[in-house]
């Protein structure tokens, strides 16, 4: 019963294959092999035109760097006040950002509103130099909270952004969680919703390690390698994450990876629901569920060896544990089996 996180879980057997396969003979080096060109011409037929695509090594190197290249002096990054960026990466986008810094904004399950978002841009007039000014709008997809934003949430941020003349950058760890979960195609909730930079992940779901940033428009993403190579992301053997991604996309694996992880989530988030000891606190739209459960039902799962973290509520909008119960957050994977979810909730009932 693993559900720490799907940072735990392995690759998939179709990843670690393509690994070996690139491991054969010699290839251009620094993103010059044809694997690399191969991928970058799949994602622009993913998203259904032409993209850029940036790999680098971690999902915070993708949002610190993508949020770099958009800064300005005493630049404001607009974000989920629990986003990943704000919460969970060592100020990496303030430090390559060149002191830029976030301003948090606390919407209910873990999503920024448009009229919240205004309201904080609003805060910084651009004659109030004490201030700084508005750079750019961060949302994550899935969120912090295992939520999904819609096309038209996405779109209704994306009109305060625009407005604001803010590049709106979504960080896409979990964004084939939110693709299967949402029903749509990865174009309707990114470029064609307004987004111009999207990091996005495959490592949660079944890559070794390899996150791309993606633009939309291959003009702004100029000078973007700049920031890659000095950040030491432009990897010397560039056909390693290729391959990864290669298998990654090959056939929407990516998708049948994300899909099962889901299945386990509502298997799991449907047995909570139903049990005694137990409750939901919110439905999940991806592979993250948080639960509030009784303290005998954290003591006997722990005893039985289940992992998983507890959490804090801020952000999530479901209100603090009761007396006697914890809030956790479960995290299903591709690798995630039935059987660990009938144990699981055999010991909540
Ligand atoms: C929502 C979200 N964004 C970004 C990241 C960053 O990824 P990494 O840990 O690879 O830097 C994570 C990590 O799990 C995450 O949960
Ligand atoms: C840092 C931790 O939160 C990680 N991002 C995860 O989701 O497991």
């Amino acid at each position: 019963m693993i559900f720490a996180s799907d940072n735990w879980t392995g690759a998939s057997p179709q990843v670690a294959e393509a690994l070996l396969v690139a491991a054969g003979g010699y290839a251009p080096a620094y993103g010059g092999d044809p694997l690399s060109a191969d991928v970058a011409a799949a994602m622009s037929r993913l998203f259904e035109r032409e993209v850029s695509v940036s790999f680098v090594g971690t999902g915070t190197a993708a949002n610190a760097l993508a949020l770099a290249h958009v800064a300005r002096p005493a630049g404001v990054i607009f974000c989920h006040s629990t986003a990943h960026i704000a919460a969970d990466e060592a100020g990496a986008p303030e430090f390559l950002s060149g002191g830029g810094r976030l301003h948090g904004i606390t919407g209910a399950k873990g999503k920024l509103t448009p009229e919240m978002l205004e309201a904080a841009i609003g805060l910084y007039p651009p004659e109030a130099v004490f201030h700084g000014q508005p750079a750019s709008v961060s949302i994550s997809q899935l969120t912090e909270a295992g939520t999904a934003y819609s096309a038209d949430e996405v779109s209704a941020i994306a009109v305060v952004a625009k407005a604001a003349g803010l590049p709106l950058h979504m960080d896409g760890a979990r964004f084939a969680n939110a693709v299967v979960g949402l029903g749509v195609t990865p174009a309707d909730i990114t470029w064609r919703a307004g987004v111009d930079m999207l990091s996005f992940g495959g490592s949660k779901n079944g890559c070794f390690a390899a996150e791309a940033v993606i633009f939309f428009d291959p003009e702004k993403a100029k000078g973007f390698d700049f920031q890659r190579k000095r950040a030491g992301h432009v990897f010397s053997k560039s056909r390693f994450i290729a391959a990864q991604f290669a298998a990654y996309l090959a056939r929407d694996h990516w998708l049948d990876l994300a899909r099962h992880a889901n299945d386990m989530a509502r298997l799991l988030a449907d047995g909570i629901e139903a049990a005694r000891e137990a409750r939901l606190a919110l439905s999940p739209d991806g592979n993250e569920v948080f639960a509030f459960l009784s303290r005998d039902a954290d003591q006997r799962l722990k005893s039985a060896g289940a992992l998983y973290y507890p959490w804090p509520a801020s952000g999530l909008g479901v209100g603090e544990a009761g007396e006697g119960e914890v809030l956790v957050r479960l995290v299903t994977s591709f690798r995630t089996a039935p059987n660990e979810i009938d144990q699981f909730v055999g010991l909540i009932d």
